[in-house]
Parts: C-alpha cells; structure tokens; sequence
C-alpha cells in the first residue's frame, strides 16, 4: 500500500481498532474467509489484495489485514464472492496478456475508493492507476456492470428479452448501402462527447440526429451508451428505436460481460461492439455466440496487426472495424487502416468475405476515397457529421454528393 491520498470521514490514524465494532471481525467469519481462501486455486494465492477487500494499515501482518478485511455487516457470502470475483479479474488479466492484450480488466492492487463502514478513503498507488484512458474506461466499466446486474440480473430480463422484436439485419444494410451507391456503407455515430474531443454538440437531441442521419442515407447508426465518458445513454438506444428509426442500430458500449449484451438488446441493439484490445480470444468467441443466438451482429473492433491477427482466427467474424484512433494515446492516422488491409491480411479478409469498417478521423471525400482504395466497404463516423447544424447534409458533405437515394 503506497499511499493514503484523501480520506473521507475516517479518522487521521486509520487503524482497525479506530473503526465502530460493526466492523471488527468474528474469529468464525475470518476462519470462514480463511476456509474459502483456501479453497482456491495455489497459483491464485497471492499477495495482492481483492477488490473491495481493503488491507488498511500499511504495517499490519498478513493475518491481521485479513481479519481487518471481514465485516459481518456484508456477511461472509459477500466478502467470499468478492474474493473470488477479485481473482476471476486477475485470472483475466493473466490470461489477456498472453495475447498481448495490454488493457487490464481491473486494477491489480484494488481500486482506489474503498469503503470500510462508514468511512470512505481513497489509496493511490502505481497498482491501481489506469495506465491509459482505455484502461481508466474499463476499470470504470467493470464496476458500473457489476453494480447494474445487481440491480437487474439476468433473469429479470427474460420477459423483455421474450418480447423483444425481431433484430434488423445490422451486416446486409452495410451491404446493401455499398452496393446501391459503390460507396463505403456509414454507420453514422450519435454521439454527445468523447473523452479526446470533450464535447461535440451541445444541442444533442438523440431522435433529431439519427433521424437526420437516416434522411441523409446512413445505411446504419452507432449509438453511444457511455455515460461517464462519452454522455451516452442506453435510454438514447431505446428512444431512437422506438422512434421509429429504421436503420439498424449498433449498441456503441464497452463490453467486459455478456450481460451487457442482453441489456443492449432489451433495448432495441441490432449489433455489439466488442473491442480486441479489451477482449481475450475466449471472451470474443463466446459473445459472438451470445449476439448469434440473440439475433445480434457483432463488429470486432481492432487497432493493430496483432489483433486483426487473433480476430482473423476466430471463426463467424462477419464485420471487423479497423480503428484509426489509437485508443490509449488518442492519436489519429487514417493509414492505420491501409496498414492493417495490406498482403496477406487483406487476401484473408477477401476470402473469408468479411466486411472491414474504417473507423475515426473520417472528415472529407478524399478520407472516404483514400479508405475504400484501402478495402473498405463501410465506415463509421462521429465527429465530422455530429457537429454540423444539420448532422444529415453533414454527410452529403463527408461522401462529396447526395447519399439518400
Ligand atoms: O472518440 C474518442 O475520443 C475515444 C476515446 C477512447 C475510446 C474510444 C473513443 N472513441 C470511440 C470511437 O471509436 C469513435 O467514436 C468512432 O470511431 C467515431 O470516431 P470519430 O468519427 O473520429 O468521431
């Protein structure tokens, strides 16, 4: 524990013994943790502390934090999941980085808000900062999931999942668009803000653009669920559904649990983003075959020679996104896609009659061209289109002519 950075309502010295009795540990509730700790797997038996599971005084022996760790007021059902949870997270991290995958699911020393009681306080160390934006965006996420499912399991979801209409064929619109106008299909991105740009439109009407996007021949939108860091809404996805919107609707989300992807289609999702350079070949394979059993289409979303690598040996990829935004620096190079598009990759991609979607810093016809001389039969923007006083002529502006007919 490197340091204590704020602290809330607890007192100057932090002990264990400075906190009300409700949460001084019994002797059978610590055997219980102690019993389930044991219970685990050798190599999960580290050092490193659980999420949620706070060791508070930087001296105190192993055996002392673990005690200090166990409230009966959660119970001991609650701090054993949290401990397993914590490793599942860890599991996860081991596993991602032997594809490379830089992202980390969760921070490895614990997150930096703990709560003990009553008291709230914040540890900073190099363990639990976000290396990067992407890796704030996740460790965010993955505890906002977790709260989210609490409050609606899956099970509470069935009937709405029942009664959900049919999905729109998210991947033939794409096709379509590109064969009626020989020009890349758009995914038009409704969007409010993003973390690199900050703000893109302060009179953000959700309906009113993605009907503009519509009238103006998006062949499909993106909507941003995000509300932490892009002022999404998955209200935003069902008020442009049940707006009567025909294009299909790709849920734009961060996804780190399958959860997600039930919530999306509850609320009117045709199509999931899932990101490579957050998601392990596993977690890939068996969304894909969630979203297919739902009806959903899925678009791969990579950055690199590497990902698009592993994504091409995952079988029933139908859609891949190349991003030209490097997600941790936020630097945009539309060569990214050329790059990625290149000898044998491209030749795969052909083959297999996979459709690649150019992603970020598309603003002009001569972006438009360079991407589909690169192999691209769609695109996904945001930015460009979302800021014009009128998002719909913003597109006849990006392709260089009229779209809509
Ligand atoms: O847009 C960002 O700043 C951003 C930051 C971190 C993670 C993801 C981010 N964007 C998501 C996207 O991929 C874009 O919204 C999408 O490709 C459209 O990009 P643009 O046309 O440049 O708005």
């Amino acid at each position: 524990m490197e340091g204590l950075v704020s602290l809330k309502t607890t007192p100057p010295c932090l002990s264990f013994h400075a906190l009300p009795p409700s949460t001084k540990t019994t002797t059978t509730s610590a055997r219980k943790l102690s019993l389930v700790r044991r219970s685990l797997p050798a190599s999960s038996m580290s050092t490193r502390r659980p999420n949620g599971v706070v060791s508070i005084r930087a001296q105190q022996s192993e055996t002392e934090n673990e005690s200090a760790t166990v409230s009966p007021a959660n119970g001991d059902v609650e701090t054993a999941l949290k401990v397993k949870e914590w490793e599942v997270g860890m599991f996860h991290n081991e596993v991602a980085a032997t594809q490379g995958i830089r992202i980390r699911r969760r921070p490895p020393t614990g997150p930096p808000q703990h709560y003990v009681g009553p008291f709230e306080f914040r540890i900073k160390s190099e363990g639990n900062t976000p290396r990067n934006i992407l890796e704030e965006i996740i460790w965010h996420k993955d505890v906002e999931v977790a709260q989210l499912k609490e409050r609606r399991p899956l099970f509470r979801l069935k009937n709405a999942l029942d009664s959900a209409p049919p999905t729109k064929d998210f991947v033939g619109a794409l096709r379509d668009a590109y064969q009626r106008t020989g020009l890349p299909g758009l995914i038009a991105e409704v969007k409010k803000a993003s973390p690199s740009r900050g703000i893109l439109r302060e009179d953000f009407d959700p309906v009113e653009i993605a009907q503009a996007y519509e009238k103006g021949g998006a062949a499909c939108l993106s909507v941003l669920t995000d509300e932490k860091y892009f002022k999404g809404s998955f209200e935003n996805l069902e008020v442009i559904r049940n707006a009567g919107v025909k294009c299909p609707l790709l849920c734009k989300e961060f996804i780190v649990d399958a959860w997600q992807i039930y919530y999306a289609r509850t609320k009117g999702a045709d199509a999931i983003l899932l990101i490579a350079a957050v998601l392990p070949d596993l977690d890939i394979k068996y969304m894909i075959k969630i979203c297919k059993m739902l009806g959903l289409a899925t678009l791969v979303e990579v950055h690199n020679e590497m990902e698009m690598d592993r994504v091409l040996g995952i079988e029933g990829v139908e859609l891949i996104g190349i991003n030209n935004r490097n997600l941790e620096t936020f630097e945009v190079d539309i060569s990214n896609t050329k790059k990625l598009l290149e000898g044998e990759r491209g030749q795969k991609i052909r083959e297999k009659d996979i459709i690649v979607v150019g992603e970020s810093g598309l603003f002009t016809p001569d972006d438009i061209a360079y991407v589909q001389e690169a192999g691209v039969k769609a695109v996904l923007v945001g930015e460009s289109i979302v800021k014009q006083s009128d998002p719909g002529k913003g597109i006849a502006g990006l392709f260089g002519k009229d779209i809509s007919s």
